[in-house]
Formats: structure tokens, sequence, C-alpha cells
């Protein structure tokens, strides 16, 4: 075991709680916030080698301004682990990490990590991406573990979009199994539901390679195929006839993928860039089509090469 460091997690949701326990159990002292906590933000920070965020995306611009008017030790590496877009800016949660924190280290951390599995102690493996590589060799050593199998990337864009950029297409998988269309629709699905990613994620300055990687495929995979998916339910569920204000009343925690396909949309549209299925699925969202209606609509696009 290494020196233990001092972790300070803030969110106390599914997530922050699932990486808790992998600090914890690496023998990591680890301080845990929440808004419904009695400990302040400045106590759980003082000191912390690592602050690592797992609030949802709706809570980043709060909890990062909060922490701005604090005493940070210049040592501190920021890590976040949130999937989702600031519906002002269309920032990414490290973008408005490291705008409040221009001289700290932020690290990414991103892969195919269902929290309940992992709670559950079955086996996974993730990224950690910085521009300071030894940032993100730092949060590697704290999390890694014989269940947990932690890379590092330098891509910190890539890795971010990857885990983010698939909540849509998860969303879009639930409605293919509610609807029974087969295995043949879902490979299809996935594949073009990549090809979408990398092509806005390209176009938004990440690396090819990083989205056939853990944080893209893997992530891509792990969603799109598990009924523990939040987005994958809001979409199995809407394919069930159940409206969006229904599946939101029952749904435990955060489906980053609602708000992640309007801030996205609105970003291609802007750029013109093609994105069919994130299309289909804001107007499903939206109550504009119905499931086999985004379906045929997907079907029936013009003919084009691959
Ligand atoms: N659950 C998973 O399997 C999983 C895995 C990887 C990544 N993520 C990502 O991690 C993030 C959190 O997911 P989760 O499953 O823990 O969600 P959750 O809904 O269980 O928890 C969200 C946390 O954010 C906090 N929060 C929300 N708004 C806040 C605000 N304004 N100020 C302070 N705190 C605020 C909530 O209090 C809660 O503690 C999401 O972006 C999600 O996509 C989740
Ligand atoms: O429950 P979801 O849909 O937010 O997915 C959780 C994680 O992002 C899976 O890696």
């Amino acid at each position: 075991m290494t020196h233990p460091k001092s972790v300070a997690i803030l969110g106390a949701g599914a997530w922050g709680t699932a990486l808790a326990t992998l600090a914890k159990t690496n023998g990591h002292q680890v301080r845990m916030w929440s808004r419904q906590g009695s400990q302040t933000l400045a106590e759980i920070v003082q000191g912390a080698d690592v602050v690592l965020s797992a609030v949802s995306m709706k809570g980043v611009r709060a909890v990062t301004s909060q922490l701005q008017s604090l005493a940070i030790s210049p040592e501190t590496i920021f890590v976040t682990a949130t999937k989702g877009l600031d519906p002002q800016t269309t920032c990414t949660p490290s973008q408005i990490w490291q705008e409040t924190f221009p001289n700290h280290p932020v690290v990414v951390l991103s892969g195919p990590n269902l929290s309940k599995e992992i709670q559950q102690e079955l086996p996974a493996a993730t990224v950690v991406a910085s521009s300071v590589m030894a940032a993100a060799e730092f949060v590697q050593v704290i999390f890694s573990s014989d269940r947990f199998r932690v890379y590092t990337n330098c891509d910190i864009l890539g890795v971010e979009l990857g885990g983010t950029l698939k909540n849509v297409m998860a969303i879009a998988a639930g409605v293919c199994d509610g609807l029974h269309l087969g295995t043949n629709a879902k490979a299809a699905l996935l594949t073009r539901g990549l090809t979408e990613m990398v092509r806005i994620g390209v176009h938004w300055g990440a690396k090819l390679e990083t989205f056939y990687g853990l944080s893209g495929l893997g992530d891509l995979l792990a969603t799109c195929n598990s009924p523990l998916s939040r987005n994958y339910q809001v979409g199995y569920q809407l394919a069930l006839g159940k409206t969006l204000a229904e599946i939101l009343a029952h749904i435990e925690g955060t489906a980053e993928g609602i708000n992640t396909t309007q801030v996205l949309l609105r970003r291609a549209r802007q750029q013109n860039i093609p994105m069919p299925i994130t299309e289909e699925v804001y107007r499903l969202l939206e109550g504009e089509v119905t499931p086999r209606q985004a379906l045929l609509e997907l079907m029936l696009r013009d003919m084009k090469p691959e």
C-alpha cells in the first residue's frame, strides 16, 4: 500500500459513494461532502491532496463557485467524475473546473462504471485523464486495486466526452430494447451512435482513438446494455409508453442524458454537424415523436455511403 492520501469527495450520490468506498478500501483518508451533511465544504476540503467531484451537472457551477472562496492548497488536484454538459456554455465539467482553478491540475475520471456493480465489488476498469500526467498517475494510484483497474490518458476532452455523449445513445438503446427491435437493430444503433459521438467529439477537439477506448466504446457498451443505467431506463420506459414526467418521478438518481441531449443538439445545429440519432432522441424527449416514429425517421433517411 502507498502512503495514505487525503481525499475529499463532493457529492454523496451513487457515484460519489462508490468512489469513496474504493479509496477507503485502499487505505486512504476519505471525507465526503453533501449539501445535506453537517460538515462545511471548508472543513471537508481542508488539507486534501485530492478533491473529487461526483455532483451531478446541475450542481457543478454552484460547487466550484463555493470552493473558489476557500483557501485551497496550491498542490490540491481536482478530479471530476461528472458526465454532463453545462446548459449555459456547453462546456464540459473539467473545463469549468479548470477555468475556476487555472493553477491546479484537473483530472477527469470516466469509464464503464455502473456504480451498483462497483458497490457489489464486481471488477471494473476506468480512465483518468489529464494534461498533467503526474496528476493523472497520482489519482491512478489512489483508486487502483485488484477489482478496479485504472488507466491514464492525456486526452482529457476525449475521455470526458465519451462518458457524456454515450448517455444520449443509452436513451436510444433503451428505446430499442423496449420496442424489442432485436440484436441487429441494437448493433446498428450502437455503431452509428459511436460514429455520431466521434463526429462531434473530433470537431470539438478530442482525439479519434480515445472514442474507441474504455471511456468511449467501453462506456457505450456498458450503459447501452444494462438496465442498471438510468439513461437506458429513460429510453426503455418511454418505449413502454410512459411519459418523461412519470419516468423522472420514479427514477433513482440523475439521468444526465436528458440535459446532455438538449445541449449537444444545440451545439451540433450551430456547427452544422449531422447528429440524426441525437436529433430523434431530442424529439422523443420533447414529445414531438413517438418511439416508433423516431425509428422510422432514422430508417428512412436519405441513402448514403457508410
Ligand atoms: N451512478 C453511476 O453509475 C455513475 C457512474 C459514473 C459517472 N456518473 C456520473 O456522476 C454524476 C453523479 O451521478 P450519481 O449517480 O451519483 O447521481 P446522484 O443523483 O445519485 O447524486 C448526485 C449528487 O449531486 C449532488 N448535487 C446535485 N446538485 C447539487 C448542487 N447544486 N450542489 C451540490 N450538490 C449537488 C446531489 O446532492 C447528489 O449528492 C453524474 O454526472 C453521473 O453521470 C454516475
Ligand atoms: O446510470 P447512468 O445511465 O448514469 O450510467 C452510469 C455510468 O455512466 C455508466 O458508466
